[in-house]
């Protein structure tokens, strides 16, 4: 492709070289460029990418897109300048694979919590409804059935255009992506077309990041102004920032709620562990979930669907066969007749969320909560934490997360530091993470919930830049007896 086609709908303020030259392909990173690309200098968290320029050229680059036009230039190198390389990175990797996102329909979800379920649910439904589908998630990405692991929530923008095409190759009609603040806010989805939005909620994460709430919030709001007239928007009409998030959106908003007047309304009939009774929009229905949240996600899923154009009989029978996500509340039973449920929970509110969801359930037992925080993460969260499963547990086991370059007792002791004597006497330390689920199980009696929160899906702790395998759901089967 023609350096001229990718430069069209960028605002450029110089441009000095060739634009006929042929780029083969587009990077943000020197150390992948190969013969004849195209290399944009970004100016990062960590360091300024136009330290690599020369770097990138010496691989082979053929052009450059930078803020800072470099004082000693190569000949054969076509240099366009322009103001931010962060606004126009996405057009130019959209516009090298040729539009991917216009060639289907793209639905993006952003919230604090539920993106990776609610990004997968729509997955799995409109492939049980006969569609080719794509999946951009944390957990991992998928074309159709195929696999592709996944190293973020949102992909940078090269690897995100290029996972697009490589769906629209497949035949994809449907891709359900989830939408990072990291994502919106560095805009990795920059130049994408979509179809639909929704929003979940909103509660403190990230604010390492971010630094204040407001601009956390500011930038998830950035994914809803960016949306066109033609696209729909589904939001919560149950969270206190639902409709500040859709206010200055061009899209169609639509609204669900369980207790508000909106467009897409249920409630619980029933709730047992195996599932829960549903009312939604007056058709009653059975669904494999357990929590008053995952309630909230179904609307959202629901919602979608009908704004896709699907038949509200045909989204409720396929809503009726769909299970849980991977680590989100995934229950496994002992054969002594406790349960554990691994779930994702990493954040004060999700965690209250959680045990909330586990005493909506009639005739349980005692329990008894492990969880963690990660390192090099927002510390606020810590003492928040430690507090909430606390409130709701009757037993707390507080051990290792993720300690990434933290000493993993002074974690816990973060989290410690959220208690007081009373709440204590509740409270064990165990900093190995194994031996902390070990212990939990031993105390589990007939009936009791031992909740194994913060990890979810994942299959390793990281420890000093090292990703050593571990898996709570695996942890879990070993001390059951269970082959995996
Ligand atoms: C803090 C953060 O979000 N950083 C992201 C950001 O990197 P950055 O701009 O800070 O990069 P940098 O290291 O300063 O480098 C600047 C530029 O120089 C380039 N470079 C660097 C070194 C070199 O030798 N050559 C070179 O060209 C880099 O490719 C980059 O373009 O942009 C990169 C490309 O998109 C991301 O890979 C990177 O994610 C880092 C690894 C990360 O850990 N991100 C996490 C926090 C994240 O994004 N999380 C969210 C989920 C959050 C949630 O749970 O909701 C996600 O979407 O995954
Ligand atoms: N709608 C919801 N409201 C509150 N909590 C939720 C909701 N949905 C899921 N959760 C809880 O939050 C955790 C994370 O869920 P999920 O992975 O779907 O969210 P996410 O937004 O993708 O998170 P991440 O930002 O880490 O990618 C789950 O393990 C569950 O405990
Ligand atoms: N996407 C989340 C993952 C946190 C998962 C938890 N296990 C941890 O390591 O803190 C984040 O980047 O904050
Ligand atoms: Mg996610």
């Amino acid at each position: 492709m023609k350096l001229k086609e990718l430069l069209i709908g960028i605002k450029s303020i110089a441009i000095i070289g060739d634009t006929d030259v042929d780029i083969t392909g587009v990077n943000i990173d020197s150390r992948k460029i190969h013969d004849g690309n195209l290399f944009v200098a970004m100016k990062g968290t960590l360091v300024d990418g136009h330290q690599f320029i020369t770097k990138a050229i010496s691989l082979g680059a053929k052009a450059i897109l930078c803020e800072d036009l470099p004082t000693e230039r190569s000949a054969d190198v076509t240099y366009v300048r322009v103001a931010d390389t962060e606004n126009e990175v996405g057009k130019v990797a959209t516009a090298f694979y040729d539009y991917p996102s216009k060639k289907l329909k793209l639905v993006g979800v952003t919230g604090t919590n539920g993106k990776t379920t609610v990004a997968t649910l729509l997955y799995n439904m409109f492939r049980k409804l006969g569609y080719k589908c794509g999946l951009l998630s944390t957990v991992c990405n998928y074309i159709e059935e195929s696999a592709i692991p996944a190293d973020h929530t949102t992909p940078d923008p090269i690897e995100l255009n290029y996972l697009l095409h490589k769906m629209v190759e497949a035949g994809c009609d449907y891709v359900f992506m989830e939408c990072s603040s990291h994502a919106i806010a560095q805009k990795r989805i920059g130049g994408l077309t979509f179809t639909g939005g929704i929003f979940t909620n909103l509660t403190r994460d990230h604010l390492d990041y971010h630094k204040t709430f407001e601009n956390y919030r500011n930038a998830k709001k950035a994914f809803f102004d960016m949306l066109p007239k033609s696209a729909f928007v589904i939001t919560n009409a149950d969270d206190k920032n639902g409709m500040y998030m859709v206010q200055n959106t061009k899209a169609t908003v639509k609204t669900y709620s369980m207790s508000r007047m909106a467009d897409f309304k249920a409630n619980i009939v029933e709730m047992h562990f195996a599932g829960m009774y549903l009312n939604v929009d007056g058709h009653e229905v059975g669904v494999q979930f357990i929590g008053k949240f995952n309630v909230s996600n179904l609307l959202a899923v629901y919602g979608t669907a009908i704004m896709l154009g699907q038949k509200s009989e045909d989204i409720l029978v396929a809503l009726s066969t769909l299970h849980s996500v991977s680590g989100r509340l995934e229950p496994i039973q002992s054969a002594d007749g406790y349960t554990a449920i691994v779930d994702y929970a990493h954040t004060p509110d999700a965690l209250e969320n959680v045990l909330n969801a586990i005493h909506e359930v009639d005739g349980k037992g005692h329990v008894i909560t492990v969880c963690g925080a990660g390192g090099n993460r927002d510390k606020g969260k810590r003492p928040l934490m430690a507090r909430e499963a606390v409130k709701q547990s009757d037993k707390v086991i507080i051990t290792s997360d993720n300690p990434r370059f933290e000493d993993p007792q002074a974690i816990i002791d973060d989290m410690l530091a959220g208690l007081n004597s009373q709440q204590m006497k509740k409270v064990l330390s165990i900093v190995d993470r194994r031996e902390a689920i070990k212990t939990a199980c031993m105390m589990a009696q007939k009936g009791d919930v031992v909740l194994i929160a913060g990890k979810g899906h994942e299959n390793y702790q990281d420890i000093k830049g090292v990703k050593h395998h571990f898996d709570d759901k695996e942890v879990v089967k070993e001390i059951f007896g269970l082959n995996n």
